[in-house]
């Protein structure tokens, strides 16, 4: 769906952004993930023409985006600024709606989408006429999705949407937006500085350093097939964490087997490591019987997950070198 080729963007000697290439499929949740200052904003916002860039191309559904106004453009585009970006002057009401009224809506359908969303997105009624200054900051990046949400464009664009929270806030809202349809069915460029975020909703990451790209995959293939010494040690720091997110009790399959615990509760084996620890931690049963979409069955207690995770670890290692 966009396809971004060459793209290169200098401020003066700086060269912010270096030949950058890559391609974002229809439906895809695509993250940018890098330090500070790689050139990740810079990307961004030339997909939505803020900045134009010196060199290169960029196409979306097929069209070069150079053929439209930008104006124009951006109404068709989703976008949730760095550190918000809503108008302070404006109420919630009016800042949900600028695109709506850009797009000439009838003004009840506006309300209604608008009363729609507020609920999805958790804020309370009440806020429609508040002021950005009169809500907590996990409020206010809610106000921002809305506002980028409403006009239900194919494409969304978001810079680091759920920065500036503390830990707890941004979890919990990154949770309920990846539970959104709208998260599933939306194109999404996302960028972030925060590795544990971009493993949290990304299918795949392009991995970015001093304006160039230095990897593209999914999760996984970062984690355990990093291209360089680089893609290696930036994710080195919380390579358990991330391990526990992505490795699924599939993934763990070949090292389990039907133990005969008599495990009552039966759950599906797309769950991660995590969940299921958790799980196990939680629930009163010391252990699951784990479902495949085959219809195989395997059995689980804490013990028997963490020996089977040891095993995959040293598999993946192994692979790698
Ligand atoms: N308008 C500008 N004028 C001059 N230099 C700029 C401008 N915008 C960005 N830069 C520079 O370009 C480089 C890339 O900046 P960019 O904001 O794209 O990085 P980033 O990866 O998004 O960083 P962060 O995560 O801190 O937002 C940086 O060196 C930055 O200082």
């Amino acid at each position: 769906m966009v396809e971004i080729q060459n793209l290169t963007k200098n401020f003066g000697q700086t060269l912010a952004v270096d030949k950058v290439s890559f391609e974002v499929k229809k439906g895809e949740n695509l993250i940018m993930l890098g330090t500070s200052g790689c050139g990740k904003t810079t990307t961004l916002k030339m997909i939505n023409r803020l900045i134009e860039p010196n060199q290169g191309e960029i196409f979306i559904n097929g069209k070069n985006i150079n053929a439209q106004k930008p104006e124009l453009l951006r109404r068709k585009i989703g976008y949730v600024m760095q550190n918000t970006g809503l108008f302070p002057h404006y109420t919630v009401e009016q800042n949900i709606g600028v695109l709506p009224q850009l797009l000439k809506w009838d003004k009840k359908i506006t309300r209604q989408k608008t009363e729609e969303l507020l609920n999805k997105l958790h804020l309370p009624e009440a806020s429609l006429t508040m002021y950005p200054n009169q809500l907590s900051g996990g409020q206010q990046q809610r106000v921002g999705l809305a506002r980028a949400l409403i006009a239900d464009t194919e494409l969304l664009l978001m810079d680091e949407p759920f920065g500036a929270l503390d830990n707890v806030t941004r979890n919990q809202i990154q949770k309920e937006f990846k539970a959104l349809p709208e998260f599933q069915n939306k194109t999404i460029i996302m960028v972030t500085h925060d590795v544990q975020e971009a493993f949290e909703l990304a299918d795949r990451i392009v991995l970015m350093d001093k304006g160039k790209v230095v990897q593209i995959g999914t999760p996984k293939d970062l984690l355990y097939r990093p291209i360089n010494e680089f893609a290696e040690q930036f994710l080195d720091a919380q390579r358990l964490a991330l391990e526990l997110k992505i490795v699924s009790l599939n993934d763990l399959w070949p090292y389990l087997s039907l133990n005969n615990l008599a495990c009552t509760t039966s759950i599906s084996s797309s769950i991660n490591v995590w969940d299921s620890m958790e799980m196990i931690r939680k629930s009163d049963h010391s252990c699951f019987q784990v479902s495949n979409t085959k219809g195989e069955k395997r059995d689980i207690d804490f013990q028997v997950l963490t020996q089977a995770f040891n095993h995959f670890q040293i598999a993946q290692a192994n692979e790698r070198t």
